[in-house]
């Protein structure tokens, strides 16, 4: 079978080869050969015992942790995998046979400025067999480009609505960029009007063609849009709240780098976690809870970095000077968010990542981006809110008024204006 060979010579290891075999069921129960449990899901449990993260691992730094070579989130896939591999050829001498799991996943907008790179390095996942492309316009190349490299996925492409539930047929996770991006001047807000209506109908198409598929939307207002398909999701019966993800992955990834390069410690050492939403003031990063445990000089500086984070999606859009917002930073984002959602559904204990969920961790606030321990049902455990800092504890209350307000708009919009096949 062929081998995600660019990222095996990249990460140094020799002997990765991905076996891209489906779960057929029926076999050994190692870690890398169960199938994804497709039962009655449970929504998030507050998790008093996980309070210590590592990056997106949970404990003590040990072995597993990244090192200097591992900068790109396929690495704890591969280090997994090659686990898998000795169970597997263990299971094999004795006779038994095994398959690994593989997913299928959907990017829906996959033509556009996100869609293009998160689908390049989706297709480079050795946890993906099948890669559906759907967009209204410009797909079939972006597929056919995709298509020729050898990484084992399988990439098909679907356009126009008649499409859309071949497109979402059997998948297991399904990302969503379609939507219009900001121009300078704009609030993620004014993007409302729009992309409030195409993630409500593409949700709906989800809720019908592959209701146990898990979402991540990444459209904004990220801050309603996901409020919106809770609703849309709620009205076909098929909500659960442990497999819907508003993707904050780009907060996390831009406070890793700048705390980083503030401190002048290697990127890849530094983990911040981001909580709130997904807009200006409501990104509040835990600048009090960064790992490895840093200490800052001032508040001045932390409010500098903090007030960084939040405005770096327009530091972007004003630097394309009217050609769109985030896409590349946004791919990377995506695709780890991705990548730790399929390892999670795999059977790794061990996944943590900051998302937008439904959540009951903050009265009058029923979506709140959270640390999360990602499992095979979706979201498994959210961690408290702890120990705050002062700073951290005036900037929540601050942020409640907004995000309260763009979860209302989000909701009202999905009651009031169902969707077009509703
Ligand atoms: N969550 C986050 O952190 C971030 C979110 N975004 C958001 O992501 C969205 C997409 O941004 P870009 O890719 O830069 O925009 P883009 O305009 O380059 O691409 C959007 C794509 O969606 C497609 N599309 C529009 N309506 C559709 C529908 N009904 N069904 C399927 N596809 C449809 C378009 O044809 C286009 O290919 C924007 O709303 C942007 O604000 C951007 C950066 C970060
Ligand atoms: O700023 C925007 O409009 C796009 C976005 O959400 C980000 O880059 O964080």
């Amino acid at each position: 079978m062929a081998s995600t060979a660019y990222l095996q010579n990249a990460l140094g290891h020799a002997a990765f080869a991905a076996t891209n075999v489906r779960q057929a069921g029926g076999v050994s129960s190692s870690p890398r050969t169960c199938a994804v449990p497709r039962g009655s899901m449970h929504a998030p449990a507050a998790a008093a015992s996980l309070r210590s993260f590592e990056g997106m691992r949970a404990g003590a730094p040990t072995s597993k942790m990244c090192n200097e070579a591992s900068t790109s989130f396929f690495e704890q896939t591969i280090s997994q995998q090659r686990l898998g591999r000795r169970t597997a050829a263990a299971a094999s001498r004795k006779g038994q046979v095994v398959a690994l799991v593989t997913y299928k996943v959907a990017v829906l907008g996959a033509a556009g400025g996100i869609g293009q790179p998160l689908s390049l390095l989706v297709k480079m996942s050795p946890l993906v067999s099948d890669l559906h492309l759907y967009d209204i316009a410009n797909v079939k190349g972006v597929a056919a480009d995709l298509s020729h490299c050898n990484t084992p996925a399988k990439v098909e492409a679907f356009t126009g609505k008649d499409e859309l539930p071949a497109a979402l047929k059997d998948v297991d996770l399904v990302i969503i960029p379609a939507g219009i991006p900001r121009k300078p001047g704009m609030s993620r807000d004014d993007l409302f009007n729009i992309n409030a209506g195409i993630v409500r109908d593409l949700v709906d198409a989800v809720a019908q063609h592959a209701p146990k598929a898990l979402i991540h939307i990444i459209s904004n207002p990220v801050n309603s849009t996901v409020p919106i398909a809770a609703e849309v999701l709620k009205k076909r019966g098929v909500f659960d709240p442990a497999r819907l993800f508003g993707v904050t992955t780009l907060d996390v990834v831009r406070a890793n780098t700048f705390v980083a390069q503030q401190q002048k410690q290697r990127l890849i050492d530094v983990d911040v976690p981001v909580i709130g939403g997904h807009a200006g003031i409501t990104i509040l990063p835990l600048l009090s809870k960064v790992k490895p445990k840093t200490f800052f000089e001032s508040e001045e500086i932390i409010d500098k970095l903090t007030t960084r984070i939040q405005n770096a999606g327009t530091e972007v859009v004003e630097a394309k000077a009217g050609a769109g917002s985030a896409t590349l930073s946004m791919a990377y984002a995506a695709a780890r968010f991705a990548e730790s959602s399929l390892r999670a559904l795999d059977g790794d204990p061990d996944v943590y990542e900051c998302t937008y969920i439904a959540s009951n961790l903050i009265p009058d606030l029923p979506f709140f981006a959270s640390r999360v321990k990602l499992g095979r049902m979706g979201v498994e455990a959210v961690l408290p809110l702890e120990g705050l800092s002062e700073y951290e504890q005036r900037a929540l209350e601050a942020l409640k008024p907004e995000l309260k307000n763009s979860i209302e708009k989000g909701i009202e919009f999905a009651k009031e204006k169902a969707a077009a096949s509703a």
